[in-house]
């Protein structure tokens, strides 16, 4: 699948796409692996249904009246979570043309504290989706190990559905949560 960037007004006046919102949620964090590996950040994603990594979110319908109540609705059925998430958290829209169907992705980030992150991840397992559609979130692991595959090159080697793994490279690097030698080191060393 091929997407190319394109602006969220532009997209929305694009014929016969369907649309879908996704999000990035993420918080700051002092812990440290083993006592000595900086987390840095809490960045979550989840295992679907179909084996792949994403991020939580889904299909707007024409009835949800705007990306973000679509969104939310999303957000609502897989994590349990009220988010209300608004335009001003939209980070980049992709679309993409190559059949079998026509889509455009919207995807959102959101900074929370690192006690409401987990409070989210607590709430996740008693989710609608959970067990169903979303086998349960997962965290990103930013830093590289000793080996230079373990942590950030060997998640980005995982299977991603859509532009996700896009997705979660290009926002690492805007929100500068990972140092953009460490960041080109990890896709590099990814298998890929
Ligand atoms: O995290 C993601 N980032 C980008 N695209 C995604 C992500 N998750 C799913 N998609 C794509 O978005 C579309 C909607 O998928 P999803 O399974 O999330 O919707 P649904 O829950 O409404 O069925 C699918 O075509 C899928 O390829």
């Amino acid at each position: 699948m091929n997407f190319g960037p394109v602006s969220r007004q532009d997209s929305l006046q694009l014929k016969g796409y369907r649309h879908a919102c996704h999000v990035m949620i993420y918080a700051p964090s002092d812990e440290k692996l083993f006592g000595k590996i900086p987390i840095r950040y809490a960045v979550l994603m989840q295992l679907r249904f179909d084996g792949r990594l994403g991020f939580p979110g889904g299909f707007v319908d024409p009835a949800d009246g705007s990306l973000e109540e679509g969104l939310n609705r999303e957000v609502g059925e897989e994590l349990g979570a009220g988010l209300a998430l608004a335009e001003s958290d939209h980070m980049c829209t992709h679309a993409c043309s190559t059949p079998p169907q026509k889509l455009v992705t919207h995807f959102y980030t959101k900074k929370l504290s690192l006690a409401e992150l987990q409070d989210i991840e607590r709430g996740a397992v008693t989710a609608r989706e959970h067990g169903k559609e979303v086998m349960g979130l997962v965290r990103v692991p930013l830093y590289t190990l000793r080996d230079g595959i373990g942590g950030l090159p060997a998640f980005l080697s995982n299977s991603f559905v859509g532009n996700a793994r896009c997705q979660l490279v290009d926002a690492l690097r805007s929100l500068q949560l990972v140092r953009e030698p460490w960041l080109q080191l990890a896709i590099k060393h990814s298998h890929r």
